[in-house]
């Protein structure tokens, strides 16, 4: 997808209703008309028409073609689908899910051949997917088998399904609000590229997931749309194994052939040897190739093996993931731990900081107005650390970036007010709140595409709020 014309950040792209949404392969139990996750402590009902489990007799996806419409609870009442559901263990049940979906797809066929038709023009990849045993055997136990033999829907032919399998796996959105585990498949987004710098963000409506894609950029006329696939915030060798493994191509873009990921240093160990060069890969887009130290004057012997490398980040990216989510003691210690181990913004560092930017002024015991001068300046520092990454990996009109900028606010304004009581000079105090509204009018602006009720739309909406506070100021500081 290219762009006919220049776009400015902010600038909408498309927008457009799914052609099909649903629970996501691996999902737990949720409701099949809202997607309310069901844990065995919430209440839940059987459908009256179908037993699948709902939340409610009156749920709102009820009947509705986003959730779960007429026709599906008709075609899994014939089928007799219940009947191998176990209630009395959720977890048994969640496999059952993954035919959710294509199912949906399936029925597409006969109730509206349009959008079948609209599905059909995405890619499967079914000729490299079916050279990857686990997945393709995966797909046939849990979903071909399930769809034709289980439920007993033979007009589908197994060459069918695992195409829909394919098409699901390649062209669809993870979308719905926090907590959620849905994704969706769309007529016209679903042509857009990938790449480890995007040109858009997108967002999808409570309720409707109509999928509005925006420029983050500027984006000239001719260039290519694009979103990212993997998560940005990895480093390169991560996101091509996740893109190799799950969109079955090798990303050749600009981050990931550039050994220092243009600048961040997101994959970068400082040389336990000369202790001032950097290891980086030798060819980053040679996923075997070794790593070796930058600084070849007081170094040049140092390299590591990229298998080596991996066992690294995979055992540290493990002790990252045992750190409780609001433990700050334990995510400072690890940022002390590894200072001389990884760059400062290597993606786990990073990874560990944007927490710590989030937490600081959040949770109980490191509330806003409670916090001390060092941790203010602590969570002002990581935040413009870690901007100067998210400018370059997800630069313009993105979330990262927008939540970002609204944290950085925080410390400033309270530091600021600090100041203020303790006799500062006016001009000072004049820019430093400079500061603050140039951080709090771009983020009301990012945070304004996002849907009100999520947490970074409230966000936005704060932000304005701290916009119309601060004019305040001005009526005893003078214009700013
Ligand atoms: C969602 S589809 C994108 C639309 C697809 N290009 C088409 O014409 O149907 C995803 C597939 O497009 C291809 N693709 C997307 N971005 C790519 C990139 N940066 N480099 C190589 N292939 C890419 C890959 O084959 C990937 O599995």
């Amino acid at each position: 997808m290219v762009s006919k014309k220049n776009l400015k950040p902010g600038d909408i792209i498309l927008s457009e209703e799914p052609i099909v949404v649903g629970p996501c392969t691996g999902c737990k139990v949720q409701c099949l008309g809202c997607y309310k996750p069901l844990e065995t402590a919430t209440p839940y009902i059987k459908c009256k028409g179908c037993g699948w489990p709902l939340c409610s007799p009156k749920c709102r996806g009820l009947g509705k073609k986003h959730g779960h419409p007429q026709i599906e609870c008709a075609v899994l009442k014939t089928t007799k689908s219940a009947r191998l559901l176990d209630y009395n263990e959720l977890e048994k049940m969640r496999s059952h899910y993954n035919a959710i979906v294509p199912l949906r797809c399936l029925l597409l066929k006969e109730s509206d051949p349009q959008a079948y038709a609209d599905l059909m023009k995405m890619e499967t990849h079914n000729e490299i997917r079916r050279n990857i045993p686990e997945l393709w055997r995966g797909n046939q136990e849990s979903i071909v088998n399930r769809i034709i033999f289980d439920w007993g829907l033979k007009e589908y032919t197994q060459e069918e399904v695992h195409s829909i399998c394919g098409i699901l796996e390649v062209n669809s959105f993870e979308i719905g609000q926090q907590g959620v585990n849905i994704r969706g498949l769309y007529p016209t987004a679903f042509l857009m590229s990938h790449d480890c710098v995007p040109n858009t963000n997108h967002v999808d409506e409570e309720g409707s997931f109509r999928l509005t894609v925006r420029a983050s950029t500027r984006i000239e006329h001719g260039e290519t749309i694009t979103l990212s696939y993997a998560y940005t915030l990895q480093c390169t060798l991560k996101r091509r194994e996740h893109l190799l493994e799950n969109k079955f191509f090798e990303c050749q873009c600009k981050r990931c052939s550039d050994p220092t990921e243009m600048g961040t240093y997101s994959g970068a160990l400082i040389c336990p040897k000369c202790k001032t060069g950097y290891v980086l890969s030798t060819n980053p887009l040679d996923p075997e190739a070794d790593w070796k130290c930058t600084n070849l004057e007081r170094c040049p012997g140092y390299r590591i093996t990229s298998k080596s490398m991996q066992l690294l980040i995979d055992r540290i990216g493990h002790e990252v993931d045992g750190i409780g989510c609001n433990d700050v003691v334990a995510m400072e210690a690890f940022l002390h731990k590894y200072r001389n181990v990884l760059h400062p913004t290597h993606y786990l560092c990073l990874g560990v900081k944007l927490s710590l930017s989030q937490l600081y002024g959040r949770i109980s015991g490191y509330l806003i107005d409670k916090l001390s001068e060092d941790i203010l300046l602590r969570k002002q520092q990581i935040c413009e650390e870690i901007m100067k990454v998210f400018n370059v990996i997800e630069p313009g009109f993105t979330r990262l970036r927008g939540v970002t900028l609204y944290e950085m606010h925080a410390p400033l304004m309270i530091l600021l007010t600090r100041q203020f009581e303790n006799h500062c000079s006016k001009s000072e105090l004049r820019s430093k709140l400079k500061k603050v509204v140039k951080c709090l009018e771009e983020a009301s602006v990012i945070l304004g595409y996002e849907p009100e009720t999520s947490s970074e739309g409230m966000m936005g909406m704060a932000a304005k709020d701290a916009l119309v506070r601060i004019k305040d100021w001005e009526k005893i500081l003078g214009k700013f």
